[in-house]
């Protein structure tokens, strides 16, 4: 039997970074949601002891370099299990875009695994182990809203966003989560405040949320990518009440709580870039099978 999961992207509503710690990560407040562009993930049981990664995308590695691999390598390590699983990704997040594509694969092999082997493992158990593999993985184990500390893996559920439009654009470029902390100076930071944001959500406040999304890495993707800017102009020139990078970019959103205005961002957005859509906030956590 054949186990589908979905693997739903997310974007931060907020990012801000306190401090470069020891282990060389940096302590981060962020508020992330996730939004209906979706990768699906399709789990077959493999008698054979192995673990096969398939996907019609050029852009993901099909070894043990893929995230998916390695959350069905930390399942059958953990759990001491002697079957194999065929993973099929149907790739439809952009990749190195900085909505969390393969943490959400990573993700999403483990729910399915959990089902697929009958594990019965808690999601805060799953989310636990999540972090092994990624910073963003915990986040994505949930879904939904969240306020996320640490670095990036511990989770607090938020009320879901006000209803409103998304217009995803991400220019023709990749970019490497770890050269933007890297290039990060965390003394000329411009900290946006994450309690604004919380409340506004806890308030059902649109106009407040568009007006406390904040990013600190925007800046410094910006500087190595100035495409990431003129998208953010191009969307504001459309319409957009509020637009920001997501994660450490490229991809930029902008809101718009009226239908037609999304579809003139989009429309407008389509001469500058190939990669646009329009999509909705997922809100709370919701079952993504
Ligand atoms: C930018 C975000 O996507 C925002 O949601 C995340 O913070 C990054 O999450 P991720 O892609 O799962 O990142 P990881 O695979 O854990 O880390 C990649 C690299 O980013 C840097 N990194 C990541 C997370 C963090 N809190 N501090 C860091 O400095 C580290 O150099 C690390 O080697
Ligand atoms: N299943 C996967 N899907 C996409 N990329 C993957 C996957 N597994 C491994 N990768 C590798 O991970 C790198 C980052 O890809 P990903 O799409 O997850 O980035 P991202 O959206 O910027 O992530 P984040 O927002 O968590 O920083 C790519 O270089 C890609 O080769």
């Amino acid at each position: 039997m054949r186990f589908s999961e979905k693997a739903p992207a997310k974007i931060n509503l907020v990012l801000d970074t306190l401090y470069k710690r020891a282990d060389g990560y940096h302590e981060v407040e962020m508020v992330m949601t996730t939004v209906d562009l979706a990768d699906r993930i399709e789990l077959t049981p493999l008698r054979e002891d192995e673990i096969i990664i398939a996907s019609e995308s050029h852009f993901v590695p099909c070894d043990e370099r893929n995230l998916a691999y390695q959350a069905a390598q930390l399942m059958k390590n953990k759990y001491h299990i002697r079957e194999g699983v065929e993973i099929f990704i149907e790739k439809q997040i952009p990749v190195a875009a900085g909505l969390a594509g393969g943490s959400s694969d990573a993700a999403a092999v483990l729910r399915g695994l959990n089902k697929m082997w009958e594990l019965n493992i808690p999601l805060d158990e799953l989310a636990a182990m999540g972090a092994a593999i990624g910073s963003d993985v915990s986040f994505c184990v949930y879904s939904g809203t969240a306020l996320a500390t640490g670095r990036g893996e511990k989770i607090q559920a938020l009320p879901s966003p006000p209803a409103c439009w998304v217009v995803l654009a991400k220019p023709a470029i990749g970019v490497s989560t770890k050269t933007i902390y890297q290039s990060l100076n965390i003394e000329e930071i411009n900290h946006p405040d994450v309690s604004v944001m919380t409340a506004a959500l806890h308030n059902g406040d649109y106009e407040q949320m568009c007006a406390s999304i904040g990013n600190v890495l925007e800046p410094v993707t910006t500087k190595l990518h100035p495409e990431v800017e003129q998208i953010k102009e191009h969307m504001k020139e459309f319409g957009a009440d509020a637009v920001l990078m997501s994660g450490s970019g490229p991809t930029v959103f902008g809101l718009t709580q009226q239908e037609t205005r999304a579809q003139r961002i989009y429309n407008g957005l389509r001469g500058y870039c190939d990669e646009v859509y329009i999509v909705r906030m997922l809100g709370s956590r919701t079952p993504l099978d």
